[in-house]
């Protein structure tokens, strides 16, 4: 028999299985709502014009291909804690961040995984909201942690269940690691509000939980790179000592560059310089360091003021597309005749709307309509323009009334 005659045929993943099925669909009205990645008002990928001008000034450079330090492309990695935190952030300026260069959200998020896994003092378990993104438990487990949830949606009000997420963080033995989405929570859209992340912040240090924070859409939710951070910069300045990963993915449409950032925030320069001793050995023994262009893209974006102002009016330009879809279905759902109340499309926000479809709901409007999306309701809101929002509100009105 061979090696491998005992492999199983591993289950498809869920979200790329939604676009393949919508691959094989001959429906002329077809819309994929499965995958997160944005695309223009005409359904297409879109490549942020300041990440072609960015690309040309490097091209102009020169550049060798040498390989980067471990830790990554220095000025990236500066770049990128600073937008995070916001410029003159005391935390960069007395260095007590420790950030290196990753393999874009997933990768930051593993390494800082791996870290964890090797060097955390406490309770060696992931609490993450329920649900959340269908890679953070693999991600996780594979590194060797341990993985629990706190309630955070609520399917009744398709909003937060504040107060369950409030009961059950009150019960995560002390000195456990929390996930938190920085904002744009995906798969649901629902984010706390300001109000909320503080009793959040104020609980999370009555329990001594260790915040690590996942940002994968900073300015890509409110369209403002310094909203979209407040909920890291306030547990900061609340005294609490973070683990962030960053992703460019999104916010600049970097996707396929792989473009992100781990960082943990340290009491002390010198405790800072030896965790990143630490974090540089376990990236050395992973793929010993990252890929260049990207980082050279995101560096030469937001070091050149000229480009950074033209990304940041990009990037809410894309918020923007989102936003205002997302006003267009619940106001078409309404002009449809539905006495659903829809008000959570336009209360949740970032790329992702839990539309409270349950799974019957999903495989009618899938087989009778055409409509791709993933069996928790989730729809990706970049996949619906202005050409297809009205079919998709009769759609949705269809198999909801
Ligand atoms: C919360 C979160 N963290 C991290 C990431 C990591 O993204 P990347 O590794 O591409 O930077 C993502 C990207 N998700 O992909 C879209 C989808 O769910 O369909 C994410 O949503």
């Amino acid at each position: 028999s061979s090696w491998w005659s005992g492999v199983q045929m591993g289950p498809p993943d869920a979200i790329l299985g939604v676009t393949e099925a919508f691959r094989r669909d001959t429906n002329p009205n077809k819309i994929n709502l499965g995958v997160g990645a944005y695309r223009d008002d005409n359904g297409k990928p879109y490549v942020l014009s300041v990440v072609r001008k960015a690309e040309d000034k490097i091209k102009a450079k020169n550049l060798d291909k040498e390989y980067a330090p471990i830790s990554g492309v220095a000025e990236f990695c500066k770049r990128s804690i600073e937008l995070a935190l916001g410029e003159g952030s005391d935390v960069t300026s007395n260095g007590l961040n420790a950030t290196v260069q990753s393999i874009s959200g997933t990768g930051s998020l593993r390494v800082g995984a791996a870290f964890l896994n090797g060097f955390f003092p406490g309770n060696k378990t992931v609490y993450l909201p329920a649900p959340s993104w269908g890679n953070h438990t693999p991600l996780f487990k594979h590194s060797g942690l341990d993985v629990k949830a706190y309630r955070y949606y609520d399917p009744k009000t398709c909003g937060l269940d504040f107060s369950g997420a409030v009961e059950d963080i009150s019960k995560i033995p002390e000195k456990s690691i929390i996930l938190l989405h920085a904002c744009a929570h995906n798969p649901t859209g629902v984010d706390p509000t300001r109000e909320q992340w503080a009793e959040l912040s104020a609980l999370i240090k009555k329990r001594n939980l260790f915040p690590y924070f996942d940002m994968a859409y900073q300015g890509f939710a409110t369209g403002n790179v310094d909203n979209d951070a407040y909920a890291v910069r306030l547990f900061i300045k609340e005294g609490h000592r973070i683990a962030l990963a960053q992703s460019y993915a999104k916010n600049m449409g970097l996707y396929g560059e792989r473009t992100g950032a781990f960082s943990l925030v340290a009491s002390s320069k010198e405790e800072a310089d030896r965790c990143m001793s630490q974090i540089k050995i376990l990236i050395r023994a992973l793929y010993s360091n990252p890929p260049i262009n990207g980082a050279r893209i995101a560096s030469e974006i937001l070091g050149d003021p000229e480009l950074r102002s033209e990304w940041l009016k990009e990037v809410k330009g894309m918020a923007d597309r989102i936003i205002s879809v997302r006003t267009k279905l619940r106001d078409n759902l309404k002009k449809e005749g539905s006495t659903r109340n829809w008000d959570h499309i336009t209360n949740q926000i970032g790329m992702f709307c839990f539309t409270g479809m349950k799974a019957p709901e999903v495989e009618k409007i899938i087989k009778e309509h055409s409509v791709y999306l993933t069996k928790d309701g989730r729809i990706s809101m970049a996949g619906v323009t202005s050409k297809n929002v009205d079919y998709l509100a009769r759609a949705i009105h269809a198999v909801t009334k």
